[in-house]
Parts: C-alpha cells; sequence; structure tokens
C-alpha cells in the first residue's frame, strides 16, 4: 500500500532560512523540496507565457501578481501524487493561500521568526548563483572557492534589495501579507512557529517536530530515494 503524502510550507520573511531549512529537510525527510523563486527563474528561462510575465515584475523587484502564481504553481502540485514536499515561498499572501487550499489538504506550516538585526546581517552577506538560486553566506555557508558556485564555478552576485536600505520596506511587505496567511493556518492547527537568530538551534526543534510526522530517511540512503 502506499503511504500516506506529506505536504508542507515553510514561511519566513527574507533572510529568516527558509531555503536553508529547506534543504535539510529534504535531505533528511526525502521530501521534494519546492521553490516558487525556482520556478520563477526555470519559467523564465524557458520564456513560457507565465515566466515572460513574471520576469517583468521580479525586475521591478516586485512581487508576482496572486494570478500569475497560482497558474504557475499549482498545476504543478497537483502533478505531484506520487511525491511528498515542502514548499519554499508559496503562499505567501492570503489569495495564495485560499488558492492552494482548494488544490490540496497541507499537513504542517513551519514558520519562522527572526528578529530584523538577524535579518539585516545575514542579508548583507548572502550570496547568490543566479542560475541555479542556490546561495552562500560568507560566515555561515561560504562556497569553497570565494565568489564562485561550487557546483559550476560560476561567479556569485549579491541582489541590491537584499540590503539593509531595501529590506525595512520588504518585511514591512512581508508583515502586512504574511500576517492573515499565518491567522489561517493557525485557525487550522497546522502552524509550527520557530524563533531564534541561528539555523543550527532552531533545526534540532524543527528536526524532531518532523521525526513525529515522517519517518526518516535511512542514514544510507541518501541518493535516489523513491519518495512516498
Ligand atoms: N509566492 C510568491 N508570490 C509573488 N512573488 C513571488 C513569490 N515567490 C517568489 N516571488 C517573486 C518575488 C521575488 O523577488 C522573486 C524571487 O523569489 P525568491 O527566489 O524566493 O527570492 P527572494 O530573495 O525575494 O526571497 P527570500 O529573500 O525570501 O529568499 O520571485
Ligand atoms: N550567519 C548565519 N547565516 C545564516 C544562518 N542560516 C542561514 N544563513 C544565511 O542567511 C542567508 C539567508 O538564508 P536563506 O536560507 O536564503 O533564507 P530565505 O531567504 O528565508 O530563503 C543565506 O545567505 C544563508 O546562507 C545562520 O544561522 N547564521
Amino acid at each position: 500500500m502506499m503511504a500516506k503524502l506529506f505536504r508542507a510550507v515553510i514561511m519566513g520573511p527574507p533572510g529568516s532560512g527558509k531555503g536553508t531549512i529547506s534543504e535539510r529537510i529534504a535531505q533528511s525527510f526525502g521530501l521534494k523540496h519546492l521553490s516558487s523563486g525556482d520556478f520563477l527563474r526555470e519559467n523564465i528561462a524557458a520564456n513560457t507565457e507565465a515566466g515572460v510575465l513574471a520576469k517583468t515584475y521580479i525586475e521591478r523587484g516586485l512581487m508576482v501578481p496572486d494570478h500569475v502564481m497560482t497558474r504557475l504553481l499549482l498545476p504543478r502540485l497537483e502533478e505531484m501524487t506520487r511525491h511528498s514536499w515542502l514548499m519554499d515561498g508559496f503562499p505567501c499572501t492570503l489569495a495564495q493561500a485560499k488558492a492552494l487550499n482548494s488544490t490540496c489538504d497541507l499537513d504542517l506550516v513551519i514558520s519562522l521568526n527572526i528578529p530584523y538585526e538577524t535579518l539585516k546581517d545575514r542579508l548583507s552577506d548572502r550570496w547568490i548563483h543566479p542560475a541555479s538560486g542556490r546561495v552562500y553566506n560568507m560566515g555561515f555557508n561560504p562556497p569553497h572557492v570565494q565568489g564562485r558556485d561550487d557546483l559550476s564555478g560560476e561567479p556569485l552576485i549579491q541582489h541590491d534589495n537584499d540590503q539593509p536600505e531595501a529590506l525595512v520596506a520588504r518585511l514591512r511587505h512581508y508583515k502586512d501579507v504574511a500576517k492573515p496567511v499565518i491567522d489561517l493556518y493557525k485557525s487550522k492547527g497546522i502552524l509550527h512557529m520557530f524563533s531564534g537568530t541561528e539555523t543550527d538551534r532552531i533545526w534540532p526543534y524543527i528536526n524532531s517536530l518532523l521525526s513525529t510526522k515522517i519517518p526518516s530517511r535511512p542514514e544510507t540512503d541518501t541518493q535516489h530515494i523513491p519518495l512516498p
């Protein structure tokens, strides 16, 4: 008999560690890590209709409109009938959350609550490999070769909107749009909030929560595990 699929969402302000923690969850529990930013980059690279449209917003540092996001992501999630997944970066508005709700029942929502000073420090030191979305931090997880992506060797870049001047507005925006989404998931009883300044200290709590819900992957089987 097929094991029940597990579907989770991770939320948090820019720099809260969604991408970093999602990778750890994917590695430890075999969930597929889905990222709205990666979906958008793939669509932009493939010149799809939604990708072309999304690019006009992203280039201006704007959020992509809800109807574009849902048109892009929901069909992909509906296709994932054999994989457990963790979604990072979607939903980020109430309209997106309601649309997701009509497509699937989430098992769990992780919300990261990280102080502003910490976000500011992390993001001003965040380096990104634009083609893949891989993320580095010069103190926390530096690349093997300074300024170069570990896998491709291509140059890393910094985003202007990761700098402190842009961050205040981004955080304010996050708080405004995320609050009703958090309230919705709280009312459904699936929200789990984690607070702190270091990913390595938050991770054991997330790990133990997930261990009560999904079996860990065996140590030896880290490559191509057939997902439940
Ligand atoms: N759910 C969404 N709704 C609307 N726009 C989105 C959504 N997810 C991503 N975007 C847009 C806005 C982002 O500037 C762009 C790239 O997303 P992403 O790779 O998550 O980077 P980011 O740097 O803005 O997020 P973060 O700092 O939280 O990691 O795509
Ligand atoms: N110093 C430090 N940096 C961290 C920590 N956790 C994540 N980072 C870095 O902070 C930045 C933001 O993390 P990321 O996972 O991209 O967050 P996201 O924007 O929520 O997806 C990246 O450069 C990470 O490498 C931490 O505990 N300490």
